[in-house]
C-alpha cells in the first residue's frame, strides 16, 4: 500500500472544511478527487503532502514517498528549463534530466529562462518535475490546467506510464484522462454539527465530531 489515509478531519482558513475522509491507494492505482468548487480538494491534498497538519486521523505513506504539484508551478524564473530539472534533481538525489525533457516535450525549450516560457509550458515543466523527483507517490492539484489537447494526452501517457511502473497517483481533476484504472472518491460539503467548533475557535488544538 503506498499511501493510507484514516479518518482524517482537515480545516483551511480556520474553518472545518472535510472530515471523515478514508482511503487507501495502492501501488498502480490512482484515485481522482471530485466535489464542487471549494469542497477542499486542495486543502486535502496539501495535508497528504504534509503541507499542512490534520485536525485528526492519519496519513500514512512510506518516508519520502510524495511528490506534490501544486496549483502553482513553482519555477525558478531565472533559471532555464534544464537547469531547474537539474536543481530539482539534486535536491531529490535523481541524476538524468534527459526522460523528463523529453517525457514533456521540452527539449526545444530546455536552455529557455523558466520565467519567459508560455502558462501551458510551464505547467509542462512543473509536470516534469514529478519526472525527476523518482517519488512513486504523485498527488497532484489541477495537473491539466494550462494544459492543451496536446499536452494533455502527453501527461496521460507519462502518468499511465507512472502507474505501470508501479507508482500511483492521487489528484484532482476535472478533466477524464482516460484512465482505465482510476477510481473517483466524491467529497461531500462539509456540515457543520451544532455544539461543533465555530469560526475562531482554535481548531488545530482541539478535535470536532
Ligand atoms: N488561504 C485560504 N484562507 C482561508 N480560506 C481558504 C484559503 N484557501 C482556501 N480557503 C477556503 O477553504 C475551502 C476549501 O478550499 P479548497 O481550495 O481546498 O477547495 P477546492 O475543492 O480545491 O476548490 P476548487 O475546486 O475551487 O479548486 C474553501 O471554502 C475556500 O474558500
Amino acid at each position: 500500500m503506498s499511501l493510507h489515509v484514516t479518518d482524517l478531519a482537515i480545516a483551511r482558513g480556520g474553518l472545518p472544511v472535510l472530515e471523515g475522509v478514508s482511503f487507501d491507494l495502492a501501488a498502480g492505482q490512482a484515485l481522482v478527487l471530485r466535489g464542487p468548487n471549494g469542497v477542499g480538494k486542495t486543502t486535502l491534498l496539501r495535508t497528504v503532502a504534509g503541507l499542512q497538519p490534520p485536525l485528526a486521523g492519519r496519513v500514512e505513506a512510506g518516508e519520502e514517498t510524495i511528490a506534490y504539484a501544486a496549483h502553482s508551478d513553482g519555477l525558478k524564473a531565472m533559471l532555464s528549463v534544464a537547469e531547474n530539472l537539474r536543481f530539482w534533481a539534486d535536491i531529490f538525489g535523481t541524476g538524468d534530466i534527459a526522460p523528463a525533457l523529453a517525457g514533456f516535450d521540452l527539449e526545444p525549450l530546455a536552455d529557455r529562462l523558466a520565467g519567459t516560457l508560455s502558462a501551458g509550458q510551464k505547467r509542462r515543466l512543473g509536470l516534469a518535475r514529478l519526472l525527476v523527483t523518482g517519488r512513486p507517490v504523485w498527488v497532484l492539484d489541477e495537473p491539466t490546467v494550462s494544459l492543451d489537447t496536446a499536452s494533455v494526452a502527453l501527461f496521460a501517457q507519462r502518468l499511465r506510464a507512472h502507474l505501470a511502473g508501479g507508482g500511483s497517483a492521487l489528484m484532482a481533476t476535472h478533466i477524464d484522462l482516460g484512465l482505465a484504472e482510476a477510481e473517483i472518491l466524491e467529497l461531500a460539503p462539509f456540515r457543520a454539527v451544532p455544539g461543533g467548533p465555530a469560526a475562531g475557535d482554535d481548531l488545530f488544538g482541539g478535535s470536532f465530531a
